[in-house]
């Protein structure tokens, strides 16, 4: 690809190369997360939300647990100042939630700020300015000192104004914006002077902010660079520190995952990562990932496909289907081994430990957000194998195909889908089994039989059972008596009786109750084979499960009839 030369690595690496962070293994508690979705995440979209549409999300990040939110940029517009102003004067903030606002380093945008939080009970605010090098160089034109004035002034000021409102408890937060892109030593540098303006306490921390602006670096970079001002920090005890990834590289998650690992203690992110351009880090797919490695993210995803109709309302985009933990694809397998190890998954689960979850291809239980086995889990195409096709069978519609028939089964629906080009429902797997295997009375069916049993219960006793049935082949009807050691021998002597040559092996029969089926009807299987060995499968209904057996033996029949081999 052309002008590669063009770009250079624009990040900065830290002077120590010695972390901590790469010695551990997994996140131990959930951080503090801080919604930014209706800041940054309002900030990038196409049309910004109305007051309308704020309120409702802003209810609704509070249903899921949000404590932070940053509700605006009050300074930016009416709607923003408004919807600050609505939330404070209708009381619409519970008691343990805490609105965050963003503001320049600049006088009248701080004072319309604190202007916008009269009356909350606390708020945060939230002060940034850039300092990386392209930014000083080329934005702002300043050197360091002078932008490190800009920080050290809005910081001063917000001390001030606070002290005039002494209603509100607030919260200080400052954000060296666009950090990935600044030398670590002078983010901190300019961090700690404003660390030492604020003077924290243990009990009234401060927040400093890393924002990955711009993802400029592979996720272990920002670590490192995590760790660096996490360990050098002025009051590290007084101070929360915080992270704000952004997803310009696809690793959003990565970053925040390996920041927090460095030493962070907060998260700042959108849900399913809106926010600008690639968006910022997906809180959605963070605190899942703890809950995958079984720490509560304190957040409540249950109902994911109501997160996903929330977000795509508010928003105006979509979600991805392959998203991970919400996309409408991400718990479907249609390949065949993937099916075999989840159903066989599943079962292991039933039959050991339901209370853990350890079925493999499904990193999670579909049910903990609000998904279903049904429809999401295994749906058949080309691709699939005869364990999903017999999985669904059963699990939909109650019928244990026997182990020896899934093949066939399993082949016959990925060849209709592979020349379908289209993926088959439960339904019509269901539809498709009937219509070849089940109850298939044509040319020959058996219309009534009754039995008489003349059996001895031991085994090495001797069994006769009598049959006596209306036979009807091609609307010919045979009134046939016969006997046989058992009922499928007996109908099977009767059939010899009339004109035609039924010349069959009796190859297997199997039989169960349908599990599903609330009129308790059973099910039964028979594999016949022909004078030439090919084997048919016949599967019969019936309430009665010798009946059941006969509909088996006779659909088996019309199935090898279609292949020409009942002569008459
Ligand atoms: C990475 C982020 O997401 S940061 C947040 C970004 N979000 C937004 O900008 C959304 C809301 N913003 C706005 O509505 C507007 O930008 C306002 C109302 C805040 C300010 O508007 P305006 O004053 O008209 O203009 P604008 O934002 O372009 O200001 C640029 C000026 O502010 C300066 N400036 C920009 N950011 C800061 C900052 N954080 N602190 C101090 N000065 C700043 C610039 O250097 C520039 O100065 P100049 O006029 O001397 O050249
Ligand atoms: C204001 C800051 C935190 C920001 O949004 C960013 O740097 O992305």
């Amino acid at each position: 690809m052309k002008n590669y030369d063009k770009y250079r690595i624009g990040y900065f690496a830290p002077p120590v190369n010695d972390y901590d962070w790469v010695k551990k293994d997994h996140i131990e508690k959930a951080p503090r997360w801080c919604s930014v979705d209706l800041r940054d995440g309002n900030q990038a979209l196409i049309v910004p939300m109305n007051l309308e549409q704020k309120l409702e999300f802003f209810t609704y990040l509070c249903e899921i647990g949000f404590k932070e939110i940053e509700v605006g940029f009050p300074a930016a517009s009416d709607t923003e100042f408004e919807f600050l102003r609505t939330l404070i004067e209708q009381d619409m903030i519970p008691d343990d939630v805490t609105v965050q606002v963003l503001t320049q380093s600049r006088r009248h945008i701080i004072e319309k700020t604190f202007e916008s939080l009269i009356g909350a009970k606390h708020a945060v605010v939230h002060l940034y300015n850039s300092t990386s090098f392209a930014q000083r160089q080329q934005v702002f034109r300043k050197d360091k000192e002078e932008i490190i004035k800009i920080a050290t002034d809005g910081a001063e000021l917000m001390n001030e104004i606070a002290a005039r409102y002494t209603d509100t408890d607030f919260e200080f937060e400052y954000s060296p914006e666009s950090f990935t892109g600044t030398e670590p030593e002078f983010a901190l540098e300019i961090c700690n002077a404003v660390i030492d303006i604020w003077k924290p306490t243990p009990e009234h921390k401060v927040i400093i902010n890393l924002p990955a602006t711009v993802e400029m670096s592979m996720p272990h970079v920002f670590a490192n660079q995590v760790e660096y001002m996490s360990k050098n920090l002025h009051s590290r005890d007084s101070v929360v520190l915080s992270l704000h990834p952004h997803n310009d590289r696809g690793t959003g998650v990565a970053d925040a995952e390996l920041g927090l690992l460095a030493g962070g203690d907060r998260i700042e992110g959108t849900l399913f990562g809106n926010g600008e351009r690639t968006g910022n880090v997906d809180i959605v797919t963070l605190a899942m990932n703890m809950f995958t490695h079984g720490v509560d993210p304190g957040l409540d995803f249950s109902d994911m496909p109501r997160a996903v109709e929330m977000f795509e309302k508010f928003t105006d985009m979509t979600v991805d289907p392959r998203r991970p933990y919400c996309g409408s694809l991400v718990f479907a397998a249609f390949s065949g081994s993937h099916q075999d190890a989840i159903a066989k998954g599943m079962k292991w689960r039933a039959e050991t430990d339901p209370s853990r979850w350890t079925v493999p291809y499904l990193p999670i239980d579909p049910h903990d957000v609000g998904r279903q086995y049904d429809g999401d889990v295994i749906r058949i195409n080309s691709q699939s194998g005869k364990g999903g096709v017999a999985y669904i069978i059963n699990r939909d519609h109650g019928f244990d195909i026997p182990k020896a028939m899934r093949a066939e089964v399993g082949y016959m629906m990925k060849g209709i889908s592979d020349h379908t080009h289209e993926e088959l429902s439960s339904d019509e797997i269901f539809d498709i089994f009937s219509r070849e295997y089940v109850n298939f009375f044509s040319p020959l069916d058996i219309t009534d039989a009754t039995f008489s049993y003349f059996s001895s219960t031991k085994e090495e006793g001797e069994n006769t059972v009598a049959v006596r049935m209306r036979v009807v082949i091609d609307g010919e009807v045979y009134n046939i008596d016969a006997e046989g050691n058992g009922r499928l021998d007996a109908v099977a002597n009767g059939l010899k009786k009339t004109p035609y040559n039924f010349d069959y092996r009796f190859i297997t029969y199997t039989e169960h109750a349908i599990s599903t089926d609330s009129s308790s009807k059973a099910a039964a299987y028979i594999c016949i084979a022909d004078k030439d060995g090919h084997e048919y499968w016949g599967v019969g209904t019936q309430y009665d499960i010798t009946l059941a057996a006969v509909n088996a033996l006779v659909s088996a029949l019309n199935r090898m009839n279609k292949k020409e081999h009942m002569v008459k």
